[in-house]
């Protein structure tokens, strides 16, 4: 087994990739991507969940080579594979098994994780109450933290995620997004996702992807920074809301009278209108528009 290397950057380098399923194809020139919580976005068919299952070793890419820190599947698979982390979308769980019992199974096929870390994932995930409960039984948001906490086992250096906050409740959102941010001051993690607003405290970098290419990969700021058209908010009476073009409106409150807007715009569309710093999903908006 490779050592580990006090002080590892756990820096993932992607080099000549290609990957080509049917009518798709995911290419990749080069790129590489830091330590701490990169967000992959994009549209549906981008790409995303295929990018994260090459890194996950699930699939091999028909041409290109992915470096774990130095190290390549080529030569050292065992101990990659031993250093990633995995929650696939749609994952298949023993639905006989109570969640400990398959947690206990992740953990073997993981190396014995020890017990003290098994209770301590349970406990994170809130686990320990429904421990007995076969998987069967278990509702869709306490299946989901089941198959996000076997992706912690084993303390990985590389964790990849397949929209993670699919069916949580907003309490538990937040407690695994805090756990995300405390795992990545020391791991890579990169997480498939649609809901750009709930990462937009904690993403490090966005990479974005579309049409099975990366079309930027950078730190949140550079996202958000020199966007070719501004965000406004303000709020006008409804029976002019059908000057306005959908794909200009990011959100919409509607009361009786009035309409609270959310407008992606060069100029501010009324005198009233306030311009405001971007987000994520705004920035996200703004760059598909100037891609069309
Ligand atoms: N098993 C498969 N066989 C053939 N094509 C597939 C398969 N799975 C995905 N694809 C195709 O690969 C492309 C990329 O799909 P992928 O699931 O990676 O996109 P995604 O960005 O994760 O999308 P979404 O946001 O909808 O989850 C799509 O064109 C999709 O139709």
């Amino acid at each position: 087994m490779p050592p580990i290397i006090e002080g590892a950057s756990f820096m993932l380098v992607i080099q000549d990739l290609s990957y080509v399923r049917e009518d798709f194809e995911l290419s990749i020139d080069y790129i590489e991507i830091n330590k701490g919580i990169t967000i992959v976005v994009g549209s549906n068919g981008a790409g995303k969940s295929t990018f994260l299952q090459l890194l996950a070793t699930a699939i091999t890419p028909d041409k290109g080579i992915v470096v774990y820190d130095g190290l390549t599947i080529e030569d050292n698979l065992p101990f990659v594979r031993s250093e990633i982390g995995f929650l696939p979308t749609g994952m298949e769980i023993y639905e006989e098994m109570t969640a400990r019992k398959f947690l206990n199974y992740m953990s073997q096929l993981k190396g014995n994780v020890h017990k003290t870390e098994l209770d301590a994932v349970m406990s994170t995930f809130a686990l320990i109450e429904i421990k007995n409960k076969k998987v069967k039984k278990l509702s869709q948001g306490m299946k989901q933290r089941l198959c996000a906490a076997q992706a912690f086992l084993g303390n990985p250096s590389y964790i990849l995620l397949d929209e993670p906050l699919t069916s949580l409740d907003r309490m538990e959102r937040q407690r695994f997004l805090s756990y995300c941010k405390k795992q990545s001051r020391k791991k890579t993690i990169l997480i498939a996702t649609h809901e750009l607003n709930e990462w937009e405290a904690i993403a490090d970098h966005i990479l974005w992807l579309d049409g099975g290419n990366i079309i930027f990969y950078g730190s949140c700021d550079d996202w958000k920074t020199d966007l070719p058209l501004s965000v406004w908010v303000g709020t006008i009476p409804n029976e002019l809301l059908s000057s306005f073009q959908d794909e200009n409106m990011i959100a919409l409150k509607l009361t009786e009278q009035e309409a609270e807007l959310r407008i992606i715009a060069k100029c501010p569309p009324f005198p009233s209108f306030q311009k405001v710093s971007p987000t994520i999903e705004d920035a996200y908006f703004i760059r598909k528009r100037m891609l069309k």
